[in-house]
């Protein structure tokens, strides 16, 4: 089932075109890697998606136009992790991880025993149990950015935006991040997170989407995506790519002396 479709989605920032004619289409259950070299425009899509940016195109959310949600209504459906690390309060991390249920009910109610489920499942999660009472603003980095993911778990909303939610976390972290996207994909919910790891990508991801210049250049599988000569034409970089039970296991071994530009395709949607 269809659960986001976005159609010639356009963004201009500062009057530079960004965002090119998109077409993107995610299903329900997926779990989809956004990868692409810096400056891709990874960031502005998953803003773009959440509609927290003026676009040309469409966007939809299980058949309802974007721009026809009240905000509430948007943030039942749609949570996202931004990639700027900010907390504008300092909150103890359970109250921060309260905020994402704020959608839920309406305003200055009190919590509900969803919420309270939802707030204990989400720090159950991210492992934050023992962190619950700390102030965000003593938190490492990589405390903080497990903080604000649980903030999104608890908004329980069917479609989860994650602008490199892995940055900073230690290699354990990150797997059992990429495990907990795994488990909402396989309950239903659809996630779509920016990468600059390849191998998260390439072995924890149901599709990848590659973006390059604001324009989507490849997609699909990430076995079928992921060959030496994208990384080459994408990323100007040498990769070994090779594969275990696992996946694909891709290693950077240098740059290529092929530009880092890519040929955009027609429709990968
Ligand atoms: N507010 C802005 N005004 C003008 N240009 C912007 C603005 N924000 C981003 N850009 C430009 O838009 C392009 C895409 O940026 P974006 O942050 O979406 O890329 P990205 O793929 O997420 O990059 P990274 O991997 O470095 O995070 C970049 O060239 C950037 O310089």
């Amino acid at each position: 089932m269809t659960l986001l479709e976005a159609r010639a989605l356009s963004v201009a920032l500062d009057g530079r075109p960004v965002l090119d004619r998109v077409d993107l289409t995610l299903k329900a259950g997926e779990f989809v890697g956004l990868i692409g070299p810096n400056g891709a425009g990874k960031s502005t899509l998953l803003r773009a998606l959440a509609g927290l940016l003026p676009t040309g195109g469409t966007v939809a959310v299980a058949g309802t136009l974007l721009d026809r949600l009240s905000a509430p209504a948007r943030a039942q459906r749609i949570a996202y992790v931004a990639q700027a690390r900010e907390v504008a309060w300092s909150l103890a991390v359970e109250a921060v991880v309260g905020l994402g249920r704020l959608p839920h009910r309406p305003a200055f109610a009190p919590e509900t025993r969803d919420d309270r489920a939802a707030i204990e499942a989400a720090l159950t999660t991210m492992t934050l149990q023992s962190l619950r009472g700390h102030r965000v603003d003593r938190l490492s980095g990589g405390e903080l950015a497990r903080v604000l993911i649980a903030r999104a778990l608890a908004q329980d909303a069917r479609l989860l935006l994650a602008d490199e939610p892995a940055a900073g976390l230690d290699p354990a972290h990150q797997i059992a991040l990429m495990n907990v996207f795994r488990r909402l994909a396989g309950a239903g919910r659809t996630v779509l997170a920016s990468l600059h790891d390849l191998n998260l990508a390439a072995r924890w991801c149901d599709r990848v989407i590659v973006l390059a210049g604001g324009r989507i250049v490849a997609a699909g599988a990430p076995e079928a995506v992921l060959s030496a000569g994208l990384l080459a034409s994408v990323y100007g970089i040498e990769a070994h790519v090779d594969r275990d039970p696992g996946g694909l296991l891709l290693v950077p071994t240098g740059l290529s002396d092929r530009s880092a530009t890519a040929t955009p395709s027609e429709d990968w949607s």
